[in-house]
């Protein structure tokens, strides 16, 4: 279980989170959503290490880690730009990690991912000629070799649209169910959180306004907030989609 308590962090004298309190347990997909400036990449980077919290505790397996160096963590991300290296191949960036490291994942456990990842037919080409999903899938298979003790993920879906997101999805579920990781999400997209996550961790102005299941999130929402930002986002692109609807029954009707 990864459990935060009164996690605290400022800016510049102004406070950016302000009393966090909460636990994921092993195996779950987390997604942290909120409005621009709530806080949500600075609690990521308090988590993985990047960003120093300035008070609370982090307890992981039961000790706290909040001073722990980010390379002895054993946490990794994937940034939002998937940030891959252009001058190596596919198959070169999915292994770079294990250069110097050679007991993270076996030969047959990045083979597994590559399979997983549906990445095998791209091996040798180079990231310039890759799709904004394949991007993100060498991303994650990149991080997943690493053998990562809690998966962080910036915005994975934000560059993509469509039936690629939808497969993306498909593939960080696939991911953490298979390997069993607990996966936390950013993201600022009510419906990327509510039908990717086991949870989902609602934030505003640095406080959580609601952590729930995503059926309670959407069956009871706890605070105004939570219904004003989150709920009339999704009622908002489900009126749109029926006009779009309704226009073209109209429309059939016309030509009949
Ligand atoms: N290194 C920093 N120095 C000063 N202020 C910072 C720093 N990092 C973040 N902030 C401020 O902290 C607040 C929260 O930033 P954060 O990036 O965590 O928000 P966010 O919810 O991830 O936003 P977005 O969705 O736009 O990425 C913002 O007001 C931001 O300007």
């Amino acid at each position: 279980m990864l459990e935060l308590k009164h996690i605290k962090k400022s800016f510049d004298g102004v406070p950016v989170l302000k009393n966090i309190n909460l636990e994921i347990e092993d195996g779950e997909i987390v997604s942290i959503l909120g409005p621009s400036g709530c806080g949500k990449t600075t609690l990521l980077n308090i988590i993985l290490g990047l960003t120093e919290a300035d008070a609370g505790e982090l307890i992981f397996q039961e000790k706290d880690i909040l001073h722990v160096p980010m390379e002895e963590r054993g946490f990794n991300i994937v940034f939002q730009d998937y940030a891959l290296f252009p001058n190596l191949n596919v198959k070169q960036n999915i292994t770079y990690g294990l250069r110097n490291n050679k007991n993270l994942a076996t030969v047959e456990e990045v083979n597994g991912l590559i399979n997983l990842l549906g990445l095998k037919e791209h091996l040798d080409k180079k990231i310039e000629q890759l799709s904004g999903g394949q991007k993100q899938r060498v991303a994650l298979a990149r991080t997943m070799v690493m053998k990562p003790k809690i998966l962080l993920l910036d915005e994975p879906l934000s560059a993509l649209d469509g039936v690629i997101k939808e497969s993306i999805k498909d593939k960080i579920k696939e991911i953490a169910r298979e390997y069993h990781l607990t996966t936390i999400i950013v993201t600022h997209d009510p419906e990327e959180a509510l039908t990717l996550s086991d949870k989902v961790l609602i934030m505003n102005q640095g406080n959580i306004a609601q952590f729930g299941r995503p059926e309670d999130i959407i069956n009871a929402p706890e605070e105004d907030f939570v219904k004003k930002f989150i709920l009339r986002q999704l009622e908002i692109k489900r009126n749109n989609i029926m006009m779009l609807f309704s226009e073209s029954e109209a429309k059939r009707f016309q030509v009949v």
